[in-house]
């Protein structure tokens, strides 16, 4: 560290007995200049001083503030047990641990048994988190009878198909997979471009075998804390196992499965365990009774291997962009409840809406009757579908960046 320059020092006054007044009053006078001086310069460095100090306080407080981002980003989750006159008694998250140990001071008065808390390397309490059910509705999409049904879904009717083998059949007719010997499925992974379709699927499957719909988007499985993520996956499997039948739905699975980085930041490190629990849910399956798993990502090729193997998401289904008749049905489907006039070709409208999603072609149609409505019609025409293709297509061309959008399966 380097030291500050030493200060200047004090001026003297030396007064000769023998000097005479006029020499007393120039010597007085030149002292007087020296202060003067001497002021100046210690105002200046003065000002230098609470300048640096500044500097100093913000560089300070810049330091503080990362030392409280260090401090959460390595917290534990746990549940307050009891509170004792020698402590309080926690239980860690993930192994269960119960530990003696204290709250942070503005804490204490807070507590109750049952609180979930965060806790630190040492197992001090650091926060109060908010209440447990309330993260995991947060979290999770319960729908105990969806409404979607096959007859909704256009374009796609081979993923149909596939589905209803892979997730419907071993829920209706397990004796049939007995008999023949083999084992269903574990779980199905549907994959393709964002709006084609896959959720609805899911729906569909679930609705049509009076099962429970259960959805959990990945993103929503990256938590904070360490240990939250995969006590939400357990908490979706118990879930699941309590109102069975019922379909799990993890949409954005990419989220929480994609391929290991060499990264070692303890986030990814959290997202491996999240990842890890899900597997091992996965493969003690077997036990599970009638709950069907399906997932869903428009990244494949980001996807970890991992989760591919036999027992896992052992079933992919592609589910593409429709095909120019599928577009049709789907253009069907989402004018069913309209009223379209005579001059509407579908099948023509459909050559026209190229490389457009099942969710693209959902919001045309709404859309087109926007433009009716503001023409004072209830009758939907083709000059509509027209000014709504031109809106969109306008829509697109300033939100767009340069270049086609390629999914890698
Ligand atoms: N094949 C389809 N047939 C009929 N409607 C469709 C079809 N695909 C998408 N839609 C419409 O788009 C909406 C969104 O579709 P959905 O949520 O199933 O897409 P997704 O493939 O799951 O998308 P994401 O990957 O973005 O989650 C649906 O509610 C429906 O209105």
């Amino acid at each position: 560290m380097s030291r500050s320059p030493s200060l200047p020092d004090r001026p003297r006054l030396d007064l000769d007995p023998e000097m005479s007044d006029a020499e007393r009053l120039a010597a007085i006078r030149q002292h007087y200049e020296r202060l003067l001086t001497v002021n100046d310069e210690l105002d200046e460095r003065l000002s230098t001083a609470t300048d640096r100090q500044e500097e100093l306080r913000e560089e300070v407080e810049q330091l503080k503030r990362r030392n409280e981002t260090l401090k959460t980003s390595s917290l534990y989750l746990a549940t307050v047990e009891e509170l004792t006159d020698d402590g309080i008694v926690i239980k860690q998250h993930g192994n269960n641990q119960e530990v003696l140990t204290e709250a942070s001071p503005h804490l204490d008065s807070e507590l109750e048994a049952g609180d979930r808390v965060a806790i630190n390397d040492s197992f001090a309490i650091q926060q109060l988190l908010d209440d447990e059910t309330d993260s995991r509705a947060q979290a999770m999409e319960i729908d105990a009878s969806p409404t979607v049904s096959y007859e909704d879904i256009g374009g796609i009717d081979e993923q149909v198909r596939e589905v209803r083998e892979a997730v419907e059949d071993p829920l209706t007719n397990p004796e049939m997979f007995e008999k023949v010997g083999i084992q269903p499925p574990s779980g199905v992974l549907l994959y393709g471009p964002p709006g084609t379709g896959k959720t609805m699927l899911a729906k569909a499957v679930a609705n049509e075998t009076d099962a429970t719909f259960i959805k959990m988007a990945g993103s929503e499985l990256v938590r904070k804390f360490i240990g939250e993520g995969s006590r939400l996956v357990r908490d979706l499997f118990d879930l699941a196992g309590e109102r069975e039948p019922a379909v799990i739905f993890i949409d954005e699975i990419d989220a929480v499965a994609a391929k290991r980085t060499d990264s070692k930041t303890s986030g990814d490190a959290e997202v491996q365990r999240t990842m890890m629990q899900l597997l091992s849910e996965m493969d003690g399956f077997d036990d599970r009774g009638d709950v069907r798993i399906m997932a869903a990502t428009n990244r494949f090729d980001m996807l970890d291997e991992a989760i591919l193997r036999p027992g896992r998401f052992d079933r992919l289904i592609e589910v593409p962009k429709p095909a120019p008749e599928g577009r049709e049905k789907i253009l069907e489907i989402h004018t069913r409840d309209m009223n379209v006039a005579s001059d509407v070709d579908f099948g023509d409208l459909a050559e026209q809406l190229e490389d457009y999603s099942g969710a693209e072609i959902a919001a045309l149609a709404t859309e087109a009757g926007m433009f009716a409505i503001r023409d004072g019609r209830t009758e939907v025409r083709r000059q509509d579908f027209d000014d709504a293709y031109e809106k969109v297509e306008d829509a697109e061309e300033q939100t767009t960046i340069p270049g086609p959008t390629t999914y890698q399966y």
